[in-house]
């Protein structure tokens, strides 16, 4: 298997401090994320930005996309996002607008996974119509409830479908390995490296642990 990438989730609202976050963590991850919040406050011009400071990381838009997918993604797409994330739950007509529109600039499509009922039907079908990447995601919320990614988790990975898997959710330095071991091809960690004390030092343990695995 290919190593595990690491991609951060740039969280924040304020434009300078995610340019200067991904800065500090560049060294020790492979994606940087725009978070859902911080794209709806900053846009585009954050994509073009992060695209023209760090042309050698992949980035992620994290659109979660509802409806008109073709639409609302192709414009992100073409500022040089790598991979635009779109909601399974929208159902399938949104996904595979998505899709084309990631194929018409040889990116990828992200179907996040979150609140969806029935995640193996889900990830079975739109991995069927050509999705490049499934995200298993316990949001913020759902954490704040006191839930995890990890049994969806092994759920999508024993399906062994023809996508790369996605994992996100409050995962730390005490769970990153496990995450690893139990089948992701990509590990997404926001909180546990922006709210250290010192960002790039916890950024430069997780890429430890994961290179450990
Ligand atoms: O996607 C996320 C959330 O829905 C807000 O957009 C987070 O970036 C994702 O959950 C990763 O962050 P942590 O859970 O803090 O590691």
């Amino acid at each position: 298997m290919a190593k595990p990438l690491i991609q951060m989730a740039l969280d924040s609202l304020d434009f300078d401090q995610t340019v200067g976050l991904a800065t500090l963590v560049a060294p020790y991850v492979d994606i940087f994320e725009i978070g859902t919040p911080c794209i709806k406050y900053n846009g585009l011009n954050l994509v073009k930005e992060l695209r023209a400071r760090f042309p050698e990381k992949l980035l992620l838009v994290d659109l979660k996309t509802m409806d008109a997918g073709e639409y609302e993604a192709t414009p992100f797409y073409a500022a040089g996002a790598d991979i635009c994330t779109v909601l399974g739950v929208s159902g399938l007509a949104t996904c595979a607008g998505v899709i084309k529109a990631a194929n018409a600039y040889g990116a990828e499509a992200q179907i996040d996974l979150i609140n969806v009922e029935d995640k193996v039907a889900c990830a079975r079908a739109t991995a069927e119509m050509g999705a490049h990447i499934m995200g298993i995601h316990t949001g913020l919320d759902a954490q704040a409830a006191g839930h995890t990614p990890f049994a969806d988790l092994n759920d999508i990975a024993r399906l062994g479908l023809n996508v790369r898997i996605s994992v996100a959710g409050g995962i730390k330095p005490s769970t990153v390995q496990d995450v690893v071991r139990a089948g992701a091809n990509i590990i997404v960690v926001g909180a546990a490296i922006y709210g250290a004390a010192s960002p790039a030092d916890a950024a430069r343990e997780i890429r430890e642990l994961v290179d450990a695995v």
